[in-house]
């Protein structure tokens, strides 16, 4: 192999991601690299995410061309990815993670305590909707997807970020008081001059794998000594890996997707005396706020390498201390 063929969903968010994990795997292999545009159904559908059935849309398209042999490296959000891995593929690395919270944007800077009584907030997603109405139960809930950009011109003031979407020109805009949108995502696309205000997660847990990036290959081209699994293997961050390995393991556990409304957030750290520890925080909403159940872990890892199994077991073992303290909550909201 001389050169890869990358494969990238066309919006403007996953091109950028994409171009940044080509340019560091060819910088680091030597080898070059051709990018692929595939259309996903989840860019060509309109109805609502959460009513679009199943997990996966975006990343489906994407890892059939790597069956396909149309492309050799696929770059997927890894919150995007359904949380089961797939036989014959691998996710060959995870590199550093970016800003894990949700960020506020709204209407004249206000933070979330601010927004004036009955505002309106535009988000698409069930686990933002409940966390948003249990923080503000006054909120009203305005469901909306669309690009980066084409979002955050639903916001008052906010009308000129739809020159940064390539979609739906004509879409409302200025209609809102905040929308809430990964942190991570506004950042890549330098748009963090809209961030109002970096959630705390206390206060809205993450989508389980946000902020972070899968690089996904045939199972075969993620191992051995050729260019491409070596510099794989190097671009992948032991913490990111660790820390999206028990957020995975929590939602494949619950055998839920990326549209429930479930958070998880594991946060790995490494003291200079004490052992190395991974954190995992999971909560699940009621869809109207009303109510949440929480649970945590942690799990102290004797050094980052070699810990992956165990990163399952912390997402396993909060993903079953949260069945065994169901009220109702969790069957209601996910299939057990
Ligand atoms: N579901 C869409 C999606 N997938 C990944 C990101 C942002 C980047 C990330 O979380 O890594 C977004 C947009 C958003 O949630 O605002």
């Amino acid at each position: 192999m001389e050169q890869f063929r990358v494969g990238t969903r066309g919006s403007r968010l996953a091109m950028t991601q994409t171009t940044t994990v080509a340019q560091a795997l060819s910088d680091s292999s030597g080898l070059g690299h051709e990018l692929i545009t595939v259309r996903t159904d989840g860019d060509i559908l309109t109805g609502p995410l959460a009513q679009m059935g199943g997990t996966g849309v975006f990343a489906s398209a994407l890892r059939q061309a790597l069956f396909d042999r149309t492309c050799d490296v696929a770059v997927h959000s890894l919150k995007d990815l359904p949380a089961k891995d797939l036989d014959g593929l691998s996710i060959a690395a995870v590199p550093v993670r970016e800003d894990v919270r949700d960020a506020l944007c709204s209407a004249g800077d206000a933070p979330l305590t601010e927004l004036p009584d009955g505002a309106k907030v535009g988000t698409g997603s069930p686990r933002r909707a409940a966390q948003l109405l249990a923080a503000r139960p006054d909120l009203q809930i305005v469901d909306i997807r669309g690009n980066v950009g084409t979002r955050l011109a639903r916001v008052r003031g906010r009308e000129d970020a739809a020159e940064v979407s390539t979609q739906a020109p004509d879409a409302a805009r200025g209609d809102l008081d905040a929308v809430v949108l990964a942190g991570a995502g506004l950042r890549r696309l330098g748009l963090e001059h809209h961030i109002s205000e970096l959630l705390d997660p206390g206060v809205m847990l993450p989508a389980p794998g946000q902020g972070a990036l899968a690089v996904e290959v045939r199972a075969e081209d993620a191992v051995g000594q050729a260019p491409l699994a070596m510099a794989l293997q190097a671009y992948d961050d032991a913490a990111a890996r660790l820390e999206t390995t028990a957020e995975r393991a929590l939602l494949a556990r619950l055998n839920a997707g990326c549209s429930a409304p479930i958070g998880g957030l594991a946060r790995f750290s490494e003291d200079t005396d004490g052992p190395a520890v991974l954190q995992l925080r999971a909560v699940v909403c009621a869809p109207d706020g009303s109510a949440v159940q929480r649970a945590q872990a942690e799990l102290p890892l004797d050094a980052a390498g070699g810990s992956v199994p165990r990163a399952v077991e912390l997402g396993t073992q909060v993903a079953e201390q949260l069945i065994a303290e169901d009220s109702g909550l969790l069957a209601h909201v996910i299939d057990t």
